[in-house]
Order: C-alpha cells, then sequence, then structure tokens
C-alpha cells in the first residue's frame, strides 16, 4: 500500500507551542529541491522564495494541430473528447503552448454554468461537467419544478457515475423581480414610439406587454428610465392610468418573453423572498441542493429568516446573497457576515445602480468577501458574445482574468450556458483564460496574513475558530514555500474551507467522509473534494489517500505533500490541538 513518510526533521507535527528544527528544515528543503529537480519536472518560479521555490512545470502537448490537454477533473478538462475537441481556441492553443512555468496544473478558479435548453440533456451535462463546469445552476426565473428536477436528477447521476469529479448544485430563486410577460414572438421596440407596460395578465400585442407585478404602476413615476433586460432596451416613463405605465422608447430593440425590468436608481417595494421563492425553496430542500442563491436580497434579516427555516427543516444547505440592489450595498457587511457567500450579480446591479460604478463594486465586494472568508461568484455578461459567436470578445476575456486576479472563488455563466449556442466552448473559453491568468500570479503577494486572529489574541477572545485559521494560514505559508500541494481530512469541510481562503500556491486535496461535503466543496477556490470513508485508524486512512492520489496521477512517488490534520471536528485526535506534516509519498 502506498504510504508518505515524514520527513523526520521537518518536526512535521506543529504544535501551538513548537518551534520547529531549523537545522532540520535547511536539510530538508535541501532535499527537497534536490529530490524535485531530480524526478525532472521542475523549475524555479519567477519570483522564488528564499530558497528557491519549486513548481511543476505544465506539459502543455498538441494533438492534430488543435487543442491542448490539460490534466485535470473538476478543476479541468478531463476526456480525450474535450482536449481533442474542435473548440479549443487557436490563439489559446498557442498561448498555451509557451506557457513553460505555472504554479499548478489544475485550475483554481471555479465555473458555475447556468443550466436551460441549450444544455438539459444527459448529454450536455456530462460535456459541460467534463468540460470544467464546477457548479450547475438553476435559475427559478425560468421553467417548472419538473424541468429542474430532471437536472439535478441528471448532475446526481454524473457525480455517482463519474469517477473523481463532482458538480454541486445551486438553486437561483426568482426574487422579487420585476419581468416583461411571455411573448409568442419578439416585439421590435422602435425608437420614439409609445410602448406600454400593463399590470393586466397574458397580454401581447405590437404596443403593450403584460408586467408581474401589481403594485409596477405604484412604484413608477412619470419622468423615471425603465431599463429592459440590464439595458438593453430602455424607456422614458410619459404618463400612468390605473393598469398602466405609458412609455417613450429611448433605446430600441427586439423585447423577448419574461425580460428584466429595472428603474434605474430603485428597487421594487417587494419582499425579498417571495410566496413562489419559499415554494422553490421548498423544492431545494425536498432535492437537497448545495447552495440557494438569493437574489434581491436587501439586509440580512431576510437571510437569518431563511437559515431560521433551513434550521427547522434540517437542511444543511449553503446561502449565497446575490449583491444586486441598491438597497443590498447599505447593507453589504450585514448581509455577507450573514450568509455563506455572496454573489455579485453584475446585470441588475447595474441597472439599478450607475453602470460605471459596476467594476468598483465588484472589487469592492470581492474583497469584503475575502476578509470574511466567505466564497465569491462574479456573474453575469463574462462571454455574452459567444450566446451567439463561437470566440468572445478580448473585453470578455479581459474580463475574466480581473475577476480572478481580484480573487473571485467562481465565475458564472449565464445565457452562455443556458440558451447559447456554444455552451461547451465558453466552458472551455474560462477554463483555459482562468487557468492561464492563475499561471501568472505570484505566491509571493499572497502569503497569508492573519489579522482577525490577531486581533483576537490581543483582546484575549481566542477560540477554536481562531486557532483553525492560524492553522491554515501557517499550512498555507509552508506549502507555499516548500511547493508541495496540500491534503486536508474534513468532515464539515470548515478546514478545507479555511485553506482555500488563504489560497495556497497548489490544489488542496479535500477528504471527506461526507458526499454532501464533497458536493459543496466544489464551490471553493483550489479545492478538489474527495470523498474517502475514513477509518479509525489514521495511518491507514492516510495510505489510501496517498494511494488514490497516486492512481490518479495527482502525486508522484517522491513527491512531497502538506498534510493537514485539524479543524473545529477532531479526526483521530483526543485533544482539538492541529497537525501540519510534511511527508515524503513513498511508493
Ligand atoms: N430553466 C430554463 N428554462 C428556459 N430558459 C432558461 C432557463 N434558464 C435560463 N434560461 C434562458 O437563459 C437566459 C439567461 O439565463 P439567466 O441569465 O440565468 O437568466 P435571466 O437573465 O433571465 O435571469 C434566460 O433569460 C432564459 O432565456
Ligand atoms: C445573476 C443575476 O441575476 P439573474 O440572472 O438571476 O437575474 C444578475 O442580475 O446579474
Amino acid at each position: 500500500m502506498a504510504t508518505a513518510t515524514e520527513i523526520g526533521s521537518l518536526a512535521a507535527r506543529i504544535r501551538p507551542s513548537s518551534g520547529g528544527d531549523q537545522a532540520g528544515l535547511a536539510s530538508s528543503r535541501r532535499s527537497l529541491d534536490r529530490s524535485l529537480l531530480r524526478a525532472g519536472t521542475v523549475c524555479r518560479a519567477p519570483q522564488p522564495a528564499r530558497w528557491g521555490l519549486v513548481v511543476r512545470s505544465l506539459k502543455a502537448t498538441e494533438r492534430s494541430g488543435r487543442a491542448v490537454d490539460v490534466v485535470g477533473t473538476s478543476n479541468g478538462p478531463v476526456s480525450s473528447e474535450i482536449s481533442n475537441s474542435s473548440f479549443a481556441l487557436p490563439s489559446t492553443e498557442h498561448s498555451l503552448e509557451e506557457t513553460r512555468v505555472v504554479s499548478n496544473p489544475r485550475r483554481k478558479t471555479k465555473i458555475v454554468c447556468t443550466i436551460g435548453p441549450s444544455t438539459n440533456t444527459r448529454e450536455m451535462i456530462w460535456k459541460l461537467a467534463e468540460a470544467g463546469m464546477n457548479v450547475a445552476r438553476l435559475n427559478m426565473s425560468h421553467g417548472d419544478h419538473e424541468s429542474h428536477q430532471k437536472i439535478i436528477d441528471l448532475v446526481k447521476e454524473y457525480n455517482a457515475q463519474s469517477k473523481g469529479n463532482v458538480i454541486a448544485i445551486m438553486l437561483d430563486t426568482k426574487g422579487p423581480e420585476v419581468r416583461s410577460g411571455d411573448v409568442p414572438q419578439p416585439i421590435l421596440l422602435k425608437e420614439g414610439q409609445e410602448f406600454n407596460f400593463t399590470i393586466k395578465r397574458g397580454v401581447s400585442s405590437e404596443d403593450t406587454v403584460s408586467v408581474n407585478y401589481d403594485d409596477f404602476v405604484n412604484d413608477v413615476e412619470v419622468g423615471d428610465i425603465l431599463l429592459v433586460d440590464g439595458g438593453m432596451m430602455s424607456l422614458a416613463v410619459r404618463s400612468k392610468t390605473v393598469d398602466t405605465v405609458k412609455c417613450e422608447v429611448i433605446d430600441g430593440g427586439e423585447l423577448k418573453s419574461r425580460r428584466h425590468l429595472n428603474v434605474r436608481g430603485k428597487s421594487a417595494t417587494l419582499p425579498s423572498i417571495t410566496e413562489k421563492d419559499w415554494e422553490d425553496i421548498k423544492f431545494g430542500v425536498d432535492h437537497k441542493v448545495d447552495f440557494y442563491a438569493v437574489s434581491f436580497v436587501k439586509d440580512a434579516k431576510v437571510v437569518h429568516e431563511l437559515k431560521d427555516y433551513l434550521k427547522r427543516c434540517n437542511a444543511d444547505i449553503h446561502v449565497i446573497v446575490k449583491i444586486e440592489s441598491a438597497d443590498s450595498i447599505q447593507n453589504l457587511h450585514s448581509i455577507i457576515s450573514a450568509s455563506d457567500g455572496a454573489m455579485v450579480a453584475r446585470g441588475d446591479l447595474g441597472a439599478e445602480l450607475p453602470i460605471e460604478e459596476v467594476p468598483l463594486l465588484q472589487e469592492e465586494i470581492i474583497n469584503r468577501c475575502r476578509s470574511m472568508e466567505k466564497p465569491v461568484i462574479v456573474a453575469t455578461n463574462m462571454l455574452e458574445s459567444m450566446i451567439n459567436h463561437p470566440t468572445p470578445t478580448r473585453a470578455e476575456v479581459s474580463d475574466i482574468a480581473i475577476a480572478v486576479r481580484e480573487g473571485a472563488d467562481a465565475i458564472m455563466l449565464s445565457g452562455e450556458t443556458a440558451h447559447g449556442k456554444y455552451p461547451l466552448k465558453a466552458v472551455k473559453v474560462m477554463h483555459t483564460v482562468a487557468w492561464r491568468t492563475e499561471s501568472t500570479q505570484s505566491t509571493s503577494n499572497n502569503q497569508p496574513v492573519l489579522p482577525s486572529a490577531v486581533q483576537a489574541a490581543i483582546c484575549g477572545e481566542f477560540s477554536q475558530r481562531h486557532m483553525s485559521a492560524m492553522f491554515a494560514a501557517h499550512a498555507t505559508t509552508m506549502a507555499n514555500t516548500l511547493g508541495t500541494p496540500i491534503i486536508v481530512f474534513t468532515q464539515t469541510g470548515s478546514m478545507a474551507i479555511l485553506l482555500s481562503h488563504y489560497r495556497p500556491s497548489s490544489t488542496i486535496f479535500a477528504f471527506t467522509n461526507e458526499e454532501r461535503i464533497k458536493q459543496r466543496l466544489a464551490l471553493y477556490h483550489g479545492v478538489l473534494p474527495i470523498h474517502m470513508q475514513f477509518s479509525n485508524d489514521a495511518e491507514e486512512t492516510f495510505s489510501r489517500a496517498i494511494k488514490y492520489l497516486l492512481d490518479r496521477k495527482y502525486l508522484e512517488k517522491e513527491e512531497y505533500v502538506t498534510l493537514v490534520q485539524s479543524g473545529i471536528h477532531s479526526i483521530w485526535r483526543q485533544e482539538s490541538t492541529h497537525h501540519i506534516q510534511v511527508r515524503k509519498v513513498q511508493g
């Protein structure tokens, strides 16, 4: 059986009080360097640590002059079908071939794909998963429970059959959004023409369409600007009757079914969780989804209300708040604090607030989430042009790179995968751009900082949680310095999530004995979740974990790994001390 031996002198067990052996450490570092260099898989990192950080180089092999194969699972393409397929970008092939030094062969930023008519079949779910989808998003503004259940069943079937890869499921509530009604044919709106929105149901004519919100006439005032589809079309309100808002078209276009309507600078006076949302939330509980993305959260109260409901249902589902309304910006700190993560929902955000605020808010929301140890998703329009075209605009490529550099845990595709013509190509582009961007990120800028733990220690409020944070930060420093992957054993996911927060340079292999935790961890930056039964014998479990990684070529013999045995719920420990070990992988 495969094992990993400790480097004795690296004082593998680090306890809060232990200092470590400097001479032994230096000699271990030298032998580590030598053995890795012998394996012929290393080169110097662009910005080496003091004693020469070693990183693996990625071997990119060109096949038939087409796609470049990157070995990976949920963090990148695995199947030869994908790697040989024709949807690799020619320009990207070139850039990958040019790439010689990367810190990690696996993508760390996760990809969320909205599932819709273009992708709601078994074949497409499988292909999206193999192309790099990490989370499947169900938008409850469209489709019915039957169609969403079919997707949930397909994702679960994929998870059960796939060897190693896992896809999480995110249910996105409709929320108190205002939409135009269904239209049999798109209606052409011309600049200067009169066009009306009525609260009467089922109206669709050349100059009038229904809205789904009865108070629309009361909320809207003469002079307001209405934005359709986040600003694709706009209209000025000229007058109102008891049931109709009469407008003049400013920017025209084609009005299709169920389009978003926003009033510039105003939020609808609807509750954040509507009656329909509660029905959808119950549907999510019944079908054990992993995340809710809650639309139009205005304050923390609604998050507490949802969490209380989930507790009563005994449902372990994480709550991601969508930051998309003017109101949510005022309460950003308390909303994020109450949640398990956030989404920068740029579509509605850019309609309710001036569009030039969106990039600034994106950065602020990412920074806040990062400082509060919560995952953050950047969403909407990332590859919008790929709904109709096989290649992205350069601006879209830059947008992905910016979100990755700013430190998003995940980036999201909406219409691109829901109803676009090139859903697989869009995932492939997102994967490649994220991976390439990550490969240029320097670890030296990325050393973990621990302001909250230090502050807590000063105030005498040092808790188990702070202790875990300290160990996650130190494990990250150690793994970054030595250039090793991290292996963590987790029952609740908490230690893997903390490690992800500190953004280690290489992969976090998170072994868990809970299938649900494995699925949840799919969202987190840099985490590759693996399900494994834990036995009472820690060493035997470690050996099986190492064998698993060796069999899948995630590790090589003689390689070093940083092994973290920690977390709030202790596994194999009598007391709750934490262990970080550096071990050499044996065959
Ligand atoms: N489950 C679904 N059924 C039908 N169409 C869908 C579904 N999910 C998404 N779509 C289509 O994909 C488009 C883009 O998805 P998304 O951005 O999530 O929606 P929206 O912007 O309407 O909230 C939607 O406007 C809709 O046309
Ligand atoms: C993600 C968003 O929300 P939705 O697509 O659910 O309207 C958004 O507004 O950017």
